[in-house]
């Protein structure tokens, strides 16, 4: 199990392809995500103790756009003897491949069944805890209603949603200021100009953020009644929602 430094965008590319969760990235993903995202860490560390608190014996988690399974590792840690599995999904084969040998790496008597698959086809039922953790972002926004709808039907009564997204903001102003404040993150983890403006081009067709508002008017068509932004660092934002 290897981390390297991302330095994916470091040189110039002559055109910029779209981003993709390839053999590079996966290798370099633990960097790039801290590196990118304020937050992150706080994040995957409270999703474990939302997991102690909401994950009932005898129900199924899933963890919906593993990656590398920090989600996953995070709530194994908290759900021990409660006969529980983890249902953990990626559609990146090179994320899944190393996702695999991180899991290897701890014992625990939770059972995570690990598959390499659009979250889009997967069944979900039993659940007591689902987590989203900066991946509906990727999915065509007019997909993710659907998506969200199959979550709600296949929790449990009292089970959580937690949904973790960058946020985009309809006030012109807002978004400047929050955006630039953002790339200052990015400068003070050692981006340069190249890499942050390399990489945004990479990511404008493929990561197409929601505002808030949409995110709470989806909550509540698709039925959740209970949700809240717990977290919010600049725009990064992790919600909670309880069936
Ligand atoms: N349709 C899809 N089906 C399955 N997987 C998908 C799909 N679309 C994208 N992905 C996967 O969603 C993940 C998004 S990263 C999640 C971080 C992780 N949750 C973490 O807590 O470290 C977030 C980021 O890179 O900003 C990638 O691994 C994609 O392959
Ligand atoms: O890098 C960025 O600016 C982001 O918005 C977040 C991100 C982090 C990792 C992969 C894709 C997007």
């Amino acid at each position: 199990m290897q981390s390297s430094q991302d330095n994916i965008y470091a040189e110039a590319l002559g055109k910029v392809a779209d981003f993709t969760f390839d053999d590079r990235v996966a290798g370099v993903f633990s960097d790039m995500i801290q590196r990118s995202v304020p937050g992150y860490g706080q994040i995957v560390h409270s999703i474990g103790n939302f997991a102690a608190r909401f994950v009932k014996s005898d129900t199924q988690v899933y963890d919906l756009g593993c990656s590398l399974g920090a989600a996953t590792l995070s709530m194994r840690r908290h759900i021990g003897g409660r006969n529980c599995k983890i249902i953990a999904v990626d559609n990146s084969a090179a994320m899944t491949e190393r996702c695999r040998e991180h899991l290897n790496a701890y014992v625990s008597d939770t059972p995570v069944e690990l598959i390499c698959a659009d979250i889009r086809d997967i069944n979900i039922s039993n659940a007591s805890m689902v987590v989203l953790n900066f991946t509906l972002q990727f999915l065509p926004p007019e997909d993710r209603r659907a998506l969200l709808s199959k979550i709600y039907q296949g929790l449990i009564p009292g089970g959580v949603l937690i949904l973790s997204e960058k946020l985009r903001f309809d006030d012109d102003v807002i978004q400047q200021v929050i955006d630039e404040h953002h790339l200052d993150f990015k400068r003070a983890n050692g981006y340069s100009e190249l890499e942050i403006s390399q990489k945004r081009s990479a990511i404008e067709n493929v990561m197409k953020t929601d505002t808030l508002a949409i995110h709470q008017a989806r909550f509540n068509e698709v039925g959740f009644t209970h949700h809240n932004v717990w977290f919010q660092c600049l725009n990064f934002a992790s919600m909670v929602a309880v069936k």
